[in-house]
């Protein structure tokens, strides 16, 4: 697919490097980290009498991939709600650069910086690629608060709005499809039209829900090429992943949830022999068998 060519760097030639001084740090749950954009403690949310997540402590370092995993049921979606402004915890405190982020709803969560990725939905699928765009900016950034009372500056804002789409655009090979509606687009592109409309608002940090979800295995390390650029250019990417070798070779450091809970924490070299890690896996494949 001409469309869809690789963003940066190679994905499998990041994980060794483990940048931003996490490389020596004890691969423990709920370990500190030295310069954490996000840290939560205490969060809690369950529904009816199952606990779904009950996590004591999360850091997440600034300028890395992080990765959420963990078997089928472990809290990584309900998880990513809550921190997200999307679900409401039972219990405990979260924060992103510093500034408390509970009870504030989605909106208000991306305008702090802190941005997630949403599947097309029917209704955008019916629009063009380029209004998507334009969307996302507006939903984000209270823009038409701003435009009821001060229209010069709207039209300004709207202009530098369209400029920044089609800068993103261009960045992930969609320029040529602008004018298009979005559900003509592939698999792979639709996932990085996702992933162009999470930045328009220029977040310090992206949470993609399963970017590779339904994707082309050639297009995997297309996207895998944009995540690791966005990484490098200095924003902090958290995701939640189901394929373990996509993980494997892009994370700088992993997260692993199971019933709710962080079990283990690491290099993907460390997660990868954590006997509580290959157990947690093993137990769910028997609890599904
Ligand atoms: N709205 C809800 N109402 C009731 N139970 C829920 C709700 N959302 C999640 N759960 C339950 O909470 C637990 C955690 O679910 P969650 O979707 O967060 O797990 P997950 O790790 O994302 O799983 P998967 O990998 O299968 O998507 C599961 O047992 C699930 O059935």
């Amino acid at each position: 697919m001409s469309n869809d060519t690789n963003g940066g760097a190679q994905p499998g030639t990041v994980s060794s490097a483990t940048p931003n001084g996490i490389a020596g740090l004890a691969p423990q749950p709920g370990v500190d980290k030295p310069d954490p954009i996000l840290r939560a403690s205490g969060v809690r949310r369950s529904f009816g009498g199952l606990t779904a997540v009950n996590v004591q402590n999360l850091e997440v370092q600034r300028g890395t991939i992080t990765s959420l995993i963990g078997p089928n049921g472990a809290g990584k979606s309900t998880l990513f709600n809550l921190l997200t402004g999307f679900d409401r915890v039972d219990a405990g405190r979260w924060e992103f650069r510093g500034k408390k982020l509970n009870g504030m709803g989605g909106h208000r969560v991306a305008r702090q910086g802190m941005v997630r990725t949403f599947q097309l939905t029917k209704a955008l699928t019916r629009m063009t690629v380029l209004d998507n765009m334009l969307l996302a900016a507006q939903g984000q950034s209270g823009e038409r608060f701003l435009g009821s009372f001060l229209p010069f500056a709207w039209q300004r804002q709207e202009r530098e709005n369209r400029e920044r789409a089609m800068e993103l655009l261009r960045r992930f090979n969609l320029e040529a499809m602008h004018g298009e509606i979005a559900g003509s687009l592939s698999g792979g592109q639709r996932k990085l039209l996702e992933m162009a409309r999470a930045l328009m608002v220029e977040p310090s940090m992206v949470m993609l829900d399963e970017p590779m979800a339904g994707v082309n295995p050639a297009l995997v390390q297309s996207l895998l090429g944009h995540i690791t650029s966005l990484r490098d250019e200095g924003m902090t990417v958290l995701f939640v992943e189901h394929d373990m070798d996509v993980i494997m070779g892009i994370s700088d450091w992993i997260v692993v949830l199971a019933q709710g809970e962080v079990i283990a924490e690491g290099r993907p070299e460390d997660v990868r022999s954590n006997s509580a890690v290959i157990d947690a896996y093993l137990g769910a494949h028997h609890d599904e068998g």
